[in-house]
């Protein structure tokens, strides 16, 4: 069996004639946290679809943990482990933080839905706010119990599609922190999805650039942000 945790083999999405992802090959280790940037409508979110079983793929495979998943569903892959946020936030304004957290824990089957919530708003730094209804937290808090949701049932695989969109430059390093000591604290891997350069290059172990559907480069941070072919396609040469 592969160290990888999650694997994406030659996948392909096309909608009738238009290739959305055409041949992307992916991997994520245990705790490691791999961006993935390109240029809009590059196939990013295409492709945490194809992941999560939103999309079915038109060809090629997806692995979590060494068990070929792709022909599950959304709610059987997030039972195994793989879990996703949203551009938008996903959450109940009525409903108190604590309440809605343990309502998904219960969703998602956990035997003590209670100590499940608790652990995961104590992580994110929200056990403070537990009694408040979601409408009234902040903009970056409302974003933390976003990632809160994803979070019960401890998965080990988190795809998040642009997490700090609309967050202030000091929300969006707050958030990175968290997701950073994450990766070290629950060993959950991330496939981070993110417009937010400085996060991205900030926090990442690997960066993936896409372009039209295809892998244009991948590796270290520091090589991919220094490749001539995606400073062209996408980075700009002030980067
Ligand atoms: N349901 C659909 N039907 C047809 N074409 C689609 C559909 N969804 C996405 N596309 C096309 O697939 C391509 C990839 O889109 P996708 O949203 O995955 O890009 P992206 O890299 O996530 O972009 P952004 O950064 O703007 O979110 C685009 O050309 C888009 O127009």
């Amino acid at each position: 069996m592969s160290n990888f945790v999650l694997q994406a083999d030659d996948v392909a999405i096309h909608y009738g004639g238009v290739k959305a992802v055409d041949g992307v090959s992916l991997t994520l280790e245990k705790g490691q946290i791999r961006g993935l940037i390109g240029p809009n409508g590059a196939g990013k979110s295409t492709v945490i679809d194809a992941m999560t079983g939103r999309r079915r793929l038109t060809r090629g495979r997806v692995m979590l943990r060494g068990q070929d998943v792709s022909e599950l569903g959304v709610v059987e892959r997030r039972k195994i482990g793989l879990s996703r946020s949203f551009q938008r936030t996903s959450i109940f304004g009525g409903l108190s933080v604590r309440k809605q957290v343990e309502l998904a824990s219960v969703m998602m089957g956990v035997q003590d839905a209670r100590a499940d919530a608790e652990a995961v708003l104590r992580e994110l730094d929200l056990l403070h706010l537990s009694d408040i209804e979601a409408e009234d937290l902040g903009y970056g808090e409302q974003r933390r119990l976003d990632l809160a949701l994803a979070l019960v049932g401890r998965p080990s695989v988190l795809l998040l599609d642009e997490p700090m969109a609309g967050l202030s430059v000091k929300e969006s390093q707050d958030l990175a922190q968290h997701l950073k000591k994450l990766t070290s604290s629950w060993d959950v891997s991330v496939l981070l999805v993110e417009h937010d350069m400085d996060v991205v290059f900030g926090i990442s172990d690997a960066v993936t650039v896409f372009e039209l559907g295809r892998v244009i480069a991948s590796g270290e941070p520091k090589v991919v942000r220094a490749d001539p072919r995606v400073r062209e396609a996408y980075l700009g040469s002030a980067a």
